[in-house]
């Protein structure tokens, strides 16, 4: 199957004030005097998205949103539209997270409107997906988030840029990871998923891993079959461990 080439993305959730700057700027400067073959991307708060852009100028680091409005603008406190992101400097958006669709009740439709929105601005979405333990432990975690797929994934995806995040919502900043075959597992059913909602346009877009993936763990998740690279939230914040992970992969 043809694979596109991987992605890391540093997803800083609410974390990072303008100091994390220079984490930002040793991470720009690490992969100009070393080429990181793959893509690598941060995914800072909103408010340090500008500032960054500015720091990572003329590098190979892109910048991520966590998060869109689905509308393109209005009376929505507190929100901030894919245009908004798109200008401030970024070229991904995270949509769908597991701490957004249990902390801010998201839907799998929420999730398609903030797709169709992203794209519409010029955003790469990176759609997440994953099971509770509970459905894990149920045996469902194959349904979940082939449910998950066909609700989140709006049908104009295809063709475009985008990438797909499985992770298990027990294996965030828990320290736990599935067994690879586990990852392997799943990464086939969410591909088979792709494919049967959006038809060839679902074969190539990354499958991104995330849970507790470290410097430690990298490699070995990196190398299963339809992991197209891996969306990092804690080993992202220092930009010596974050290293670590795009040289794995
Ligand atoms: O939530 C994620 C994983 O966080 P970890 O701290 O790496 O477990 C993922 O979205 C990256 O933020």
């Amino acid at each position: 199957m043809k694979q596109s080439v991987k992605l890391v993305a540093g997803n800083w959730k609410m974390n990072g004030l303008g100091a994390s700057l220079g984490e930002a700027e040793a991470l720009k400067q690490a992969l100009t005097e070393q080429a990181a073959g793959c893509r690598v991307a941060l995914c800072p708060p909103a408010t340090l998205i500008e500032r960054m852009a500015r720091v990572l100028a003329g590098g190979a680091v892109e910048l991520g949103g966590q998060d869109c409005h689905a509308e393109a603008s209005g009376a929505f406190t507190g929100s901030v539209s894919a245009e908004m992101l798109t200008d401030a400097g970024a070229n991904l958006v995270i949509l769908g997270h597991s701490e957004r669709r249990t902390g801010f009740g998201e839907t799998d439709a929420d999730v398609a409107a903030k797709t169709e929105a992203a794209l519409a601005a010029g955003l790469e979405p990176i759609i997440c997906i994953g099971e509770t333990l509970a459905e894990r432990e149920a045996g469902q975690a194959i349904e979940i988030v082939s449910h998950q797929i066909a609700g989140s994934l709006p049908l104009s995806l295809s063709g475009k840029a985008f990438a797909v995040a499985y992770e298990p919502v027990w294996a965030i900043g828990t320290g736990l990871t599935p067994t690879l075959e586990q990852i392997e597992e799943v990464h086939a059913a969410v591909r088979a998923a792709m494919v049967a909602r959006l038809g060839e346009g679902g074969r190539t877009a990354p499958i991104l891993y995330g849970g507790s993936v470290k410097p430690s763990n990298a490699a070995e998740i990196l190398a299963v079959a339809e992991v197209g690279g891996a969306l990092v939230g804690g080993a992202s914040l220092k930009a010596a461990d974050f290293l670590g992970i795009i040289r794995a992969a």
